[in-house]
């Protein structure tokens, strides 16, 4: 019997590890790529120990599918962490609340209302002027020749666009100037995705985070944030009401807030608002820019398919056209493709958000209890030499004849997740990338500044895999 119950409850493979912190120090400073290496060891289902925390990370498209398909039910809730409990309010937002009702409810609620298509279009008119004014500030650049910071130029796009096209506000006439808004961002991403002893040593952590400065560092980044949101809803609390046809998404909430609206079990509170607002500034600003700023890299790097695909833009969209519209930006094949070799090469969030299981089930023959922590390493499956051919190469043109699509159901391309944790934002990101990059390609060529002979590709790592190094590259009129 004993030996029966044990072949029934296989666990995975797990490498050696320490007393008390497990396979902690093997994480190093890029986790993705440390556990891609251990599971080229030790299989696609891989069972690590951080701290006290039991957590298996599954690194082929056949087992995510098992995971995000298939067993999805079993393990689509959050697990509780430090960073995101403060920063989400107790979790009372889309991305780190448990799976329940309360998400359920808020999640239909943002896709109707803020990530559906018709929204998308809908602040079409902001993303243009926008784009107009980054396109002006790149033109002085390009007269002169000057190098141009792209990393921080599709930053503040997003900020700006997602600012006024959700939350109705510009940076004019708030007490947070563009930089230090910037500035602000960056820190609650950094402590969104910061290592904390708390999450792996349950009970005794919160003393380590005391004296590494962590915790002083989350409350001021919390606070910072909350003063943001405090200022935005007085700004909506005293707008002026008769003309409710201009309502945002914050005037939504604040509306359902005043009617005692009801997600899930629970009463919609300030503080829920709060942690979905959270959600908007932090997810939907940094993932876009991430992406734009790879793609760029990457094209710098690969002057054939920078050719290719700017005569792909301009001979589409021909000669005299100010700001691609989304319509146009929609037709161009071979930029969707440079696109999604760029997730595929670069996915911003390379091992998801963390899943935790709520009830037994196998992956593999591999039994996964409950409480597992869960990761898909979605950087890994995009370089696995068995999933594609030449995987450190960027070559668009592999997605030419093969119906891989970046929507959740092709698993070996994940980037933005799947099953029913998937980003609600999928196509809100996927536009923007698009077109912040389609414009720019077709209105400047770009070269490398003097004395750089090659992009530097180093990541940085947090909740998101953003490049370590702003990058800088000249624009030339075309
Ligand atoms: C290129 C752009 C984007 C990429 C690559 C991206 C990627 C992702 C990924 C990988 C996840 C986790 C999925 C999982 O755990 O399986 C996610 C979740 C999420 N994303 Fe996005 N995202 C993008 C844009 C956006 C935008 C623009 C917004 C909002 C304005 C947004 C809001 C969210 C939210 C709220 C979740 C949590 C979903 C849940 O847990 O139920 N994302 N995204």
């Amino acid at each position: 019997v004993k030996r029966n119950n044990q072949r029934r409850c296989r666990q995975p493979p797990s490498p050696p590890g320490l007393p008390f912190i497990g396979n902690l120090h093997q994480l190093g400073v890029l986790p993705h790529r440390s556990l891609w290496e251990l599971s080229k060891k030790y299989g696609p289902v891989m069972l690590v120990k951080l701290g006290r925390v039991s957590t298996v990370i599954v690194s082929s498209p056949e087992t995510a599918k098992q995971v995000l398909r298939d067993h999805d039910l079993n393990c689509c809730t959050r697990p509780s962490l430090e960073g995101t409990r403060k920063l989400s309010y107790n979790y009372r937002d889309i991305a780190f609340s448990r799976y329940d009702d309360y998400w359920k409810d808020l999640r239909k609620l943002c896709v109707r209302e803020l990530f559906s298509t018709k929204q998308v279009n809908l602040i079409q008119p902001i993303k243009k002027m926008e784009m107009k004014k980054l396109i002006d500030s790149i033109t002085e650049s390009a007269s002169e020749e000057t190098p141009v910071n792209l990393s921080e130029k599709f930053l503040s796009l997003n900020v700006n666009v997602v600012c006024k096209a959700s939350f109705g506000v510009s940076f004019q006439g708030t007490v947070l100037n563009n930089e230090k808004f910037q500035g602000l961002v960056h820190e609650a991403i950094e402590m969104l995705g910061s290592f904390s002893a708390s999450d792996f040593f349950p009970y005794i952590g919160w003393i380590f985070d005391w004296f590494t400065g962590l915790h002083a560092r989350r409350e001021a980044s919390v606070r910072d944030l909350d003063a943001f949101y405090e200022q935005m809803i007085d700004l909506h609390l005293h707008k002026n009401r008769e003309d409710r046809s201009e309502d945002d998404f914050v005037d939504l909430l604040l509306r359902l807030e005043k009617e005692e609206a009801v997600l899930g079990h629970g009463q919609l509170t300030r503080n829920h608002i709060k942690g979905i607002l959270m959600n908007v500034l932090l997810g939907g600003i940094n993932t876009s820019a991430i992406t734009m700023t790879w793609a760029m890299a990457e094209l710098a790097r690969n002057p054939r398919v920078m050719k290719k695909v700017q005569s792909e833009i301009r001979d589409h969209i021909g000669k005299n056209n100010e700001v691609i519209s989304l319509d146009e930006t929609d037709k161009l094949k071979y930029l969707k493709m440079v696109i999604k070799e760029t997730w595929r090469l670069h996915p911003v969030s390379p091992l998801l958000v963390p899943r935790e299981v709520t009830s037994e089930f196998k992956i593999n023959g591999y039994t996964i209890q409950p409480k597992t922590r869960l990761h898909v390493n979605t950087w890994g499956i995009g370089r696995d030499p068995k999933v594609w051919k030449d995987p450190e190469e960027f070559i668009p043109e592999r997605f030419m004849d093969c119906d891989i699509e970046a929507n959740g159901l092709h698993f070996e391309l994940l980037p933005f997740g799947g099953g029913r944790r998937i980003c609600p934002a999928m196509y809100l990101g996927a536009t923007t990338v698009e077109f912040g990059v389609a414009n720019l390609l077709y209105q400047f060529d770009w070269k490398l500044p003097e004395g750089v002979d090659d992009v530097d590709m180093d990541e940085a790592f947090g909740l998101t895999a953003h490049k370590k190094h702003d990058l800088l590259l000249v624009p030339v009129k075309s």
